[in-house]
């Protein structure tokens, strides 16, 4: 363990434990009246806002002080046609927040039996996620459930939480109910956390805490090089990862998962290269959709820019600014991708007779 952040570590990891514990449990019993679609057109779920409701419970517990950029809001849930979704949540937060997980730590930072918090207090919880970020100071960034679509098709989601301090990410922990333990063994054990802090290393662990894996990015040769990317043709172009693909001579087809899985996937080498680059404008990429995922890559030993090779900036507020797109690779691929994705880009401007 870290000497560095090791408080935040331990609370981090077992706010998003508790998370994943809920949406886990809460994909069974889903029903039709339990998602809203938001004034983005993206889904939410009582899901989403009853895992921001526990994670921000506890850090609001642990670290008073601090702010959190989270995902979700309550507006919805504080309107009369939200009554229905607000009971439910309630329901489901103190269950997580207050059953026995027996996996030791602080009893996991939970609260006691007969601790439950009420409505207001699980509603001002989620509301702590409101803060605007920015350039100084220290602040969690959460994404209660990352890859809201993955999740309602049973498939890959993940739990993200990142502490930044000034506007760089210092630990990220990321957890992934349905991810194998073993990309190997896809019929195997399910249920993975991912822990990166800045300047020491990063690591998986099976969702009970067992098993620590140090992660290194392995190194890949071009037979064995693949893209991850986005399900969703509306996340990320994928005609432009394939044209990416064809300029490096890449014979395996890309690996499509939801959400920062594909960081965790991409940090333990099960592919070489996350390309997502935008599929139109105006779509603005948010600092919780990467931070935890970036530190991840980094202190798996690998890269992560926009697609002209800069450095990203958690320093904006609540979102990354302009969007360049994102290359995150190990070292060498990185170098490659960078530029094929200029070449593919200056294609693209020629056939559109920009240039
Ligand atoms: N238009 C557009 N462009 C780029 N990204 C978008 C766009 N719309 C949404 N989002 C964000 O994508 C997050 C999920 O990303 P994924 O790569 O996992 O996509 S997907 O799950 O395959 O749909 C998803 O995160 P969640 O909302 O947490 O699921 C969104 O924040
Ligand atoms: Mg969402
Ligand atoms: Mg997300
Ligand atoms: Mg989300």
């Amino acid at each position: 363990m870290s000497l560095k952040f090791t408080a935040e570590e331990q609370v981090a990891v077992a706010a998003v434990r508790r998370a994943c514990v809920l949406t886990s449990s809460v994909f069974n019993k889903l029903v039709k009246n339990e998602t809203l679609v938001k004034g983005d057109k993206s889904p939410v779920t009582v899901g989403d806002y009853s895992a921001q409701a526990v994670v921000n419970t506890i850090l609001g517990r642990a670290f008073p002080d601090d702010p959190i950029v989270g995902e979700e809001d309550a507006a919805d849930l504080r309107i009369e046609s939200g009554t229905v979704l607000k009971n439910r949540i309630v329901e489901l937060a103190n269950e997580a927040l207050t059953s026995e997980l027996g996996i030791g730590e602080k009893a996991e930072w939970g609260l006691g039996p007969g601790q439950s918090r009420t409505p207001d207090e699980l509603l001002d919880a989620i509301d702590r996620g409101t803060y605007g970020g920015g350039r100084t100071g220290r602040m969690w960034t959460l994404d209660p459930i990352d890859g809201t679509k993955g999740f309602l098709r049973g498939e890959q989601y993940a739990v993200c939480l990142a502490l930044i301090v000034d506007a760089q990410v210092e630990l990220g922990v990321i957890g992934c109910p349905n991810l194998p333990v073993d990309a190997l063994k896809p019929d195997g054990p399910r249920g993975c956390i991912f822990i990166a802090v800045r300047g020491h290393g990063a690591k998986q662990l099976t969702m009970s805490g067992a098993d620590p894996k140090p992660l290194k990015i392995p190194s890949f040769s071009d037979d064995n090089l693949n893209f991850l990317e986005s399900v969703e043709a509306a996340h990320s172009s994928h005609s432009f990862n394939n044209r990416v693909a064809q300029i490096l001579g890449i014979k395996r087809a890309p690996t499509q998962m939801d959400s920062q899985a594909k960081y965790c996937s991409l940090a333990r080498g099960d592919g070489g290269v996350y390309l997502r680059m935008p599929t139109g404008v105006g779509y603005k990429e948010k600092i919780w959709d990467h931070a935890p995922g970036s530190v991840l890559i980094e202190e798996a030993g690998g890269i992560i820019t926009d697609s002209r090779g800069e450095p990203l900036d958690f320093g904006l507020g609540r979102t990354l600014g302009e969007n360049y797109g994102f290359i995150a690779a190990g070292k060498d691929v990185h170098a490659k991708v960078l530029a094929a994705v200029k070449q593919a880009k200056e294609e693209e401007a020629k056939s559109k007779g920009n240039l």
